[in-house]
């Protein structure tokens, strides 16, 4: 029986592992403990790896697993150091483990903030190694009545600001892409402006690294920030640019900081770990033994399905959140593949451009389209390597435009997408529909209006309207033994017609060029599905 290989590359919980192992169709390699030049050389048969943020999914790595992997899961939240547009590309998916360790964070984060108010890891070492018991050198600050600054009010940052009004503080949250009532509900005020937040008395941080996150904090907020303030970062090394906060912690302008991540890890040479106004942990948020176990079963679960290609839960890179798109939607999706493969078989040549329209409720999906009706045009030339995650960069690559259109409602179908396919030889232009919500329907071709179902083995057959043709063409299919199951007739105004023939078996070469051959043909096509 045929085995999918899943690499665990970071140490996960034993039950992740356990998981794993009891799946009798899963290889699993534990490489936790490998240097990552070897690493590099286990993951090249891998399906779908397991990693945490020791692992950078860098060029390297990329290259090492392409063509062979399908999925990666992240075990944790922060895909800072995966390179999500390189996977795209080789048509991996990338998915992560959203909320498995929120509360360990949470709870990390409160234990810095209450660290720092009472430079409690000092006190402790005074008293236990040092042996020193000066009751006076130690006064701190209370929480209660502080204003506390939370810049990103999302599954960390709003559980922060929850517990920190159960201190009686007084909290203030700074975050864009929220609605204002996921903080005013429950009594956090909100603000869009960022000073509000520098002028806090403690500021935590709980957003994401990215180009617009790193450095949010540097020398000219620390300027513009109280003196003694109080600087909590549980969430990724650099938001907080680090030899600003050196700086600041140096002068004092900073009274203390408390971080658990750093911009290079391990951090054991940090400058910042020389200061003695800072309370430090070596990347721990997520380290709880709840969290390890939940993250390891949830990861274990999310790379079986992947490699058995069954679902792709928390993807990150696939072109829809499947959990947020209406069911309507799917079969378009599904049509929009088939009609993509379509067109290219009908108008075989290098293709230049590929525009898809969406009127009714689906012209808002046009996007996701576009990406299946791409995946069906390219899928006879490049094969097992394009899928929905890296479509765009396969149609890039190879210099074919794709665009989408957004178009009014059409006065007689609900919903209607068009796939218009130019190649550098000819344009091929259909439009489908839904009938009764899932039966497909495509209801033109290139202008003739027609009724036929996306399926089995079809032949396009375009001819001059004059007496006759349906019957010589019903004669030369039965000489050839090729059974007719369906055949639909489109006309237009230029005393044309398009016939879509559907046949029960394969049609070969000589067939079709027979048929080309019939005098009232223009043109023939032939189209498996
Ligand atoms: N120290 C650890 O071990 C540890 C553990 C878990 C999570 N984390 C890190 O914590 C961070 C937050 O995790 P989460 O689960 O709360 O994520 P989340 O996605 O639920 O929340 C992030 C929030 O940041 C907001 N945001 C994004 N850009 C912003 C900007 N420019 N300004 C203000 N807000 C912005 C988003 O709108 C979102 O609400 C991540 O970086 C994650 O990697 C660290
Ligand atoms: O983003 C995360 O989930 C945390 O930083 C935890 O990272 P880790 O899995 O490497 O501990």
């Amino acid at each position: 029986m045929e085995k999918y290989k899943i690499v665990v590359c970071d140490h996960i919980h034993e039950e992740g592992l356990n998981l794993l192992r009891r799946d009798d169709k899963i290889d699993m390699v534990f490489a936790a403990d490998m240097d990552k030049t070897a690493l590099l050389d286990v993951i090249k048969e891998a399906d779908v790896a397991i990693t945490r943020s020791s692992t950078d999914v860098d060029e390297k790595f990329i290259n090492a697993v392409k063509g062979k992997m399908k999925a990666i899961v992240r075990a944790g939240v922060g895909v800072d150091n995966v390179d999500i547009p390189g996977c795209s590309k080789e048509g991996i998916i990338v998915m992560n483990v959203p909320t498995a360790n929120t509360i360990a964070a949470v709870e990390l984060t409160m234990t810095h903030m209450l660290s720092c108010m009472r430079m409690f890891p000092y006190s402790h070492d005074h008293l236990k190694n040092q042996r020193i018991w000066k009751r006076e050198k130690w006064y701190g600050y209370e929480l209660k009545g502080k204003k506390l600054g939370v810049i990103g009010f999302g599954n960390i940052g709003s559980r922060v600001g929850i517990r920190s009004k159960a201190f009686e503080m007084d909290v203030i949250a700074y975050d864009p892409y929220i609605h204002p009532s996921k903080a005013t509900d429950v009594g956090v005020k909100y603000t869009t402006n960022f000073d509000d937040i520098l002028s806090c008395d403690i500021i935590t941080i709980h957003t994401p690294k990215n180009k617009e996150t790193v450095g949010m904090i540097g020398a000219d907020e620390i300027a513009k920030m109280k003196d003694g303030v109080v600087l909590i970062n549980c969430a990724r090394g650099g938001l907080y640019d680090e030899d600003a906060l050196y700086d600041g912690l140096k002068s004092g302008k900073i009274r203390f900081a408390g971080i658990d991540v750093f911009n290079k890890e391990p951090a054991i040479d940090n400058k910042l770990l020389d200061l003695d106004n800072i309370c430090v942990s070596p990347h721990l948020g997520a380290n709880t033994f709840e969290s390890q176990y939940n993250i390891a079963v949830e990861a274990a679960q999310q790379a079986i399905e992947a490699a058995k290609g069954i679902a792709y839960p928390h993807a990150l890179n696939l072109p829809i959140d499947e959990t947020k798109i209406p069911a309507f939607v799917k079969p378009f999706l599904e049509m929009g593949q088939k009609i993509g493969f379509l067109a290219s078989q009908m108008n075989k040549a290098p293709i230049v451009s590929i525009k898809v329209s969406g009127r009714g409720d689906i012209a808002e999906y046009v996007n996701s389209l576009a990406t299946f009706v791409t995946v069906g045009a390219l899928a006879d030339i490049s094969g097992d390597t394009i899928n929905y995650v890296n479509a765009d960069f396969v149609a890039k690559e190879r210099g074919i435009k794709v665009e989408t259109e957004e178009l009014p409602a059409s006065p007689v179908y609900k919903n209607l997408v068009t796939v218009k396919l130019t190649t550098d030889k000819d344009v091929i232009e259909i439009s489908a529909t839904m009938f009764n919500d899932d039966v497909q329907r495509i209801v033109d071709i290139n202008g003739f209006g027609v009724d036929v179902e996306p399926k089995g083995n079809m032949i396009l057959f375009k001819n001059t309207d004059v007496p006759g043709v349906i019957g010589q063409v019903g004669t030369l299919l039965a000489a050839h033994e090729v059974n007719i199951a369906d055949f639909r007739l489109g006309r237009n105004k230029s005393s044309e017609a398009l016939a879509v023939i559907i046949v029960d078996s394969a049609v070969n070469d000589k067939t079709l060029k027979e048929l080309s051959n019939l005098n009232a043909c223009i043109s023939v096509s032939y189209a498996r599905i």
